[in-house]
Parts: structure tokens; C-alpha cells; sequence
């Protein structure tokens, strides 16, 4: 329990010393944030009242009359923010003004961290939130009290490392800050500076923010504006205050729907990814309003979970304000607005992929990932999906799409060729490719583990099947290459003596080697491993045993380049008399196959055995 009437003090979290040192001591030119951040600090409390209210109407006796409150006194010099928003009691002042609560906080630490003391500057862009305040006030106090309670509270700090918590003596629910201003600081006390600020930063708040009772903002909110009436700076301004983020959005999105299930939507793709984009809980951020009131930052169920990366909100009035936020969910109606949205957001990212290839290769680098989970997850809408996702290629530098692949496809090419794995360079560099490369048939490249994972659910695209480079046998005989560049290898295998180094590779690898066989993909190296046609991709397997899902892999076949010349000099060797003794054959055999997975980027199966016999190779040489 807490002793109600003795006043406690308390240091802050080491994080939030840190930033109160750097904050207070910034001589920043775009301090006016402060406001900004305290507005909209305001505003959230009385959306957040404003949804209680909804299952509890004795909670707010004004609920119609949410407002912020700005009051400068020059004399004192003190400058207020208040509103009759949710409040706070003793213990959410402890969480939340003594930590770091926000995303963008920590954010900026991080980038403070590594980057340079110039950075303090990044301030603004970030938002620091509630601290902002100490840009300009040497001391700030808190009065605040939390609906539905009798107590109320004032917290108090000078922003030197802690901060007091006492009993105030608040009448209505709510919070004031006020802050009493540094010397330097006293221009925002001007009721021309503030009326700026708020117009400038906070002109999108929906609830009247009031200076002396006269309105500084329209206090319409912006999704229920007309589109044309929007400008960037206010979408910008939007944004950054219902996204907490600090880009700019890289395209928006603003429209009204009539119908069965009407709604307005407001939604933004950020221009770089925000931090929380491959965490675990794979959350959607858009915020859900029923008739303007705010209902929940995450509904589940109203964005599907491979466009998470979209901000911004949806407000509908077909959509029950009598419901639990958890029954809303399975609310047929949220179900038809998820569905107008994807298609909505699809269909501007079509629009923008066709005009734009440039920016929309900046936005698939963002995105791409999380947007091609839509493939496996939403099975209704795959084609429109696959047909805005974009893949690199050994065509050129410039991502491509799947029809645009299968335009420049070869005469008697009907497969797509992918190859999979981790690092896009290093796949790019793979032998599986050398054999496309030399007849021109271009690859794609695909290194998202996603990509898996699509590919086991989408097996072709416009008649043409999906086959993986490095799986099975390739038939590229039937397809017409570039001139010059066909495979005229020497095809008297037995007379090579090609045969008899399979087969005497065969007896000494065993099992290791589900087969061996001459290649038809290899033009440069040797060796190469290729996984038979209904066996699991190397990728995917690899993928699996990183994530303890699988315990042994399969056994590969190991494909020898008849053209190379080492395997040209080891078939001679096989061939002549007392092969079957040759112990340089024995170890040539283990290091094609080590080189073989090397060139995959694994390691040899027994590092010490290889080193043996690379040394004993090596010494016959000399
Ligand atoms: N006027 C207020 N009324 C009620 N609670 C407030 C008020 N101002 C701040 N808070 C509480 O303090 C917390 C910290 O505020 P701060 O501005 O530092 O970050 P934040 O607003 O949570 O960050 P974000 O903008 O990322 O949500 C808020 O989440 C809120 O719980």
C-alpha cells in the first residue's frame, strides 16, 4: 500500500538520466517539439477516457467536451498543458515518468550511441516524448488524477536524476503539466509562438486544443477531411503522431468507402522499416475508431499480418461501439473492411510498381519479406499478391517481376528457375548457375527464408512450373541459348574414363552420396551438390536444422564437370590399371565432395580428415 500522504522520492531508470542530461543540455534549434510531444501526450489520454467511458459512462462527466487546455503565465513563467483525459495514479506516474516508455526514445539512444554528439539534433525527428519537456523547463510539474479514483497526485522533477511523487489536490480526473520555463526559453510563453506551434505540429488533433478558450486547431480529425485538403507537412505531422515513427511516409493511402460496411481509411507505408517488423507477435499498428472514437492500436483482424508494416487508422461507423475490443474481432463486418483494405493497398502498390519501379525496389527492400508471407497466408488474393512481388535475377541488377521473367524466357524454357539461400551474393555466385549463365537462361534469386515457404504453395505462375537450380536433373539441352555459348561437351563418357571415376567415387563415398553423375549445369567448377527431385531443397534443409527442426540431412548427389580439367586428369587416372588401389582417387573423391558443400558454404563433414587429405594431395603435387 501506499502512505498517501508522505512525499517519495525516486531516482530515474539510468536510460532516462542519460537522455534528461542530453536534452537538458541541448541548445536545440527545433525545441518547439516540446509542445508537439505534450499535445499529443493530452490528446491519447482523452482518446483512451473516451473509450472507458464507452463500457463506463460515469467515468467522464464531460465526455463530449475532451480538450486540451494550453494556459502561459508570464509573471510566474510558466506555460500548462492539461487535460481531461485518463490520468494517472501513483503507480502508472512510476512506470511511465521515470522510464522509457516509447520506441522512438530508446531509438534515439541508440543512434545517439553510435553515432556522433551532432546527432542531439535527431531529437526532433524522434521525439522524445514527456523528457522533450525539459528542453525548455528547468522543472516540471505533473498534476494528475486517474478516472474513476479519488486520489490524485503531483509529480515533480528538476530533471537532475529524480523525481518526487507526493498527493496533490486535483478536483477532476485528468492531468496538467506544467512546466516552469528556463530563462532562455521564455518566446514560448508568446501566445503568437504557441498559436504557431500548434498549428504547425498539432493542427491534426481531433480534439480542440484551447488557449485562453479560444481553439488553435481545426480538432477535425484528419481522415475525415477531404483527401485534396490534406497537405504533406499534415500527413507528415499525422504520422509521426500515430505511428510514433520518424521518417516520412513513403506513400499514403486516404479513402472513404460506402456501402455495406462503410469506413474511412487513412493509411501510411513507411519509408524505411520500422524496428519491430520481424518481432515475434507480428502486431498490425493500425488504429481502429468506431465513429471517431478510438477503440484499440492493434486490432486483430482488421489488417492481415503480411502488411504490418502499414500505420496510420480506419474509423467506421458500421462497426459496434457496444462490444468488447475482443468481440470486435470476430466481427463479420472488421472482416469486410481487412478484405477492402488489402485489395485497396495491393492495388496502390500495383500502381506504384508500374510507375515507379525506382522507389517501389526501395519499398520491396523495406518490405518485401514480410509481403511475400501473403503468398502462404492469404491463398484468395495470390495472384494479385504475386504479381506486385519483385525478384532478383542473374538477368541484371534490377529486380524483376514474374511476368516480366517469363517475357524474356528461352525458347523451349517452360520453368522458372529460383535458387535459394541465405546471402544474395553468395548466391549469385553459386556453380548450380554457371550452365544457365553460359545459354543465357536467367535465375532468380531468392534469398528471404520465406521464399521456402511460398515456393512449397505456389508451384507455377502463367503455365510455367517453379524448379530450383539446384534440385533434380536439368533439362537444358531443350532450351534454345545464346549463340556459342552451347554445351558441346565431350559426350564419349567411357572412353573419357568418366565412368570409371563415378563409379570408383561411388565406392568410396558410400552412403555419404545418394549418387553421382556428370553435370550438365557446371561450366567452371567441378563439383557441385544437387538434391534429387523429390528430396528437400538444400536451402530449406538447411534452414530446418539451423531452427532445430531437423536432425540429418539427406544424402545429396554429387554432380562432376566432364569438361573440367581436374575431373578430366582424375578420369584418366580411374581409368588406367591399379586404379582400384590409387589412394590419390580415395582422396580426390572426399575433396570433391568437401569442396563440393564448401562451395555452398558449409563445412567439410570432418575438418580434420579434409585437412589430411588436402595436405596429402597437395604433396604428391610437389
Ligand atoms: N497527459 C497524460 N495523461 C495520461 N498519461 C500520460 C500523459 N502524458 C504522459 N502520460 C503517460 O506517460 C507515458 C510516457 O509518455 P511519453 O510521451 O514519454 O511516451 P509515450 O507517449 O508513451 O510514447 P509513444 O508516443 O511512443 O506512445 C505515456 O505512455 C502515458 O502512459
Amino acid at each position: 500500500m501506499t502512505d498517501t500522504n508522505a512525499k517519495e522520492t525516486f531516482s530515474f531508470q539510468t536510460e532516462v538520466g542519460q537522455l534528461l542530461d542530453i536534452v537538458a543540455g541541448s541548445l536545440y534549434s527545433n525545441r518547439e517539439i516540446f509542445l508537439r510531444e505534450l499535445i499529443s501526450n493530452a490528446s491519447d489520454a482523452c482518446d483512451k477516457l473516451r473509450y472507458e467511458t464507452l463500457t463506463n459512462p460515469s467515468l467522464a462527466k464531460n465526455a463530449d467536451q475532451f480538450a486540451v487546455l494550453l494556459a502561459a503565465d508570464e509573471k510566474a513563467k510558466t506555460l500548462s498543458v492539461s487535460d481531461n483525459g485518463i490520468g494517472m495514479n501513483h503507480d502508472d506516474l512510476l512506470e511511465t515518468l521515470g522510464t522509457i516508455a516509447r520506441s522512438g526514445t530508446g531509438a534515439f539512444l541508440e543512434a545517439l550511441k553510435e553515432g556522433e554528439k551532432g546527432e542531439v539534433g535527431l531529437i526532433g525527428q524522434f521525439g522524445v516524448g514527456f523528457y522533450s519537456a525539459f528542453m525548455v523547463a528547468d522543472s516540471v510539474d505533473v498534476l494528475t488524477r486517474k478516472a474513476g479514483e479519488e486520489q490524485s497526485w503531483l509529480w515533480a522533477s528538476d530533471g537532475k536524476g529524480q523525481f518526487a511523487i507526493e498527493p496533490g489536490n486535483r478536483t477532476e480526473c485528468g492531468t496538467t503539466v506544467i512546466l516552469h520555463m528556463k530563462k532562455d526559453a521564455k518566446e514560448f510563453l508568446e501566445e503568437a509562438r504557441i498559436r504557431h506551434i500548434v498549428k504547425t505540429y498539432s493542427d491534426h488533433i481531433s480534439f480542440p486544443v484551447l488557449l485562453d478558450a479560444e481553439p488553435l486547431n481545426s480538432a477535425s480529425a484528419i481522415w475525415t477531411r477531404n483527401p485534396k485538403e490534406v497537405t504533406d507537412d499534415q500527413h507528415t505531422e499525422f504520422y509521426h503522431h500515430t505511428s510514433h515513427a520518424f521518417d516520412k511516409p513513403w506513400l499514403t493511402l486516404h479513402n472513404r468507402v460506402e456501402g455495406m460496411v462503410s469506413h474511412t481509411s487513412l493509411l501510411y507505408v513507411p519509408s524505411s522499416a520500422p524496428f519491430d517488423l520481424y518481432d515475434a507477435e507480428r502486431k498490425s499498428h493500425v488504429k481502429l475508431y468506431v465513429n471517431r472514437v478510438f477503440i484499440s492500436e492493434n486490432t486483430k483482424g482488421l489488417i492481415p499480418t503480411y502488411l504490418r508494416f502499414l500505420r496510420g487508422v480506419v474509423d467506421s461507423e458500421d462497426l459496434s461501439l457496444n462490444v468488447s475490443r475482443e468481440m470486435l474481432q470476430s466481427d463479420p463486418a472488421l472482416a469486410k473492411i481487412k478484405t477492402a483494405l488489402t485489395k485497396k493497398v495491393i492495388g496502390a502498390l500495383k500502381k506504384k510498381a508500374q510507375k515507379a519501379a525506382d522507389e517501389y525496389s526501395t519499398f520491396w527492400g523495406n518490405f518485401g519479406a514480410v509481403f511475400k508471407e501473403g503468398l502462404i497466408e492469404d491463398p484468395s488474393l495470390r495472384d494479385r499478391i504475386l504479381e506486385v512481388c519483385r525478384f532478383s535475377s542473374t538477368h541484371n541488377g534490377e529486380l524483376t517481376s514474374l511476368s516480366d521473367y517469363v517475357e524474356r524466357s528461352k525458347e523451349g524454357q517452360d520453368e522458372i528457375y529460383y535458387i535459394t539461400g541465405e546471402d544474395a551474393k553468395k548466391i549469385a555466385q553459386s556453380p548450380h548457375l554457371e550452365g544457365f549463365k553460359a545459354k543465357g537462361v536467367e535465375v532468380l534469386l531468392l534469398s528471404d527464408h520465406v521464399d521456402e515457404f511460398w515456393l512449397q504453395h505456389i508451384t507455377e505462375f502463367e503455365g510455367k512450373k517453379f524448379k530450383s537450380v539446384t534440385r533434380g536433373a536439368t533439362n537444358l539441352d531443350k532450351i534454345s541459348g545464346d549463340e556459342n555459348a552451347d554445351d558441346d561437351s565431350d559426350d564419349d563418357a567411357s572412353s573419357m574414363g568418366l565412368n570409371e571415376l563415378i563409379a570408383a567415387i561411388k565406392m568410396e563415398l558410400g552412403e555419404a552420396v545418394k549418387d553421382v553423375r556428370p553435370s550438365k549445369r557446371l561450366t567452371d567448377s567441378p563439383v557441385c551438390l544437387i538434391a534429387d527431385d523429390g528430396d528437400m531443397d538444400v536451402n530449406l534443409e538447411r534452414l530446418l536444422k539451423q531452427h532445430g527442426q531437423l536432425q540429418d540431412g539427406m544424402p545429396r548427389i554429387l554432380e562432376l564437370n566432364p569438361d573440367h580439367r581436374m575431373v578430366k586428369k582424375l578420369a584418366e587416372r580411374a581409368k588406367s590399371e591399379g586404379a582400384a588401389s590409387d589412394d590419390l582417387l580415395k582422396d580426390a573423391a572426399h575433396l570433391l565432395l568437401d569442396q563440393a558443400r564448401i562451395s555452398e558454404g558449409e563445412i567439410p563433414a570432418d575438418p580434420a580428415s579434409f585437412v589430411r587429405r588436402l595436405s596429402a594431395v597437395m604433396d604428391s603435387a610437389f
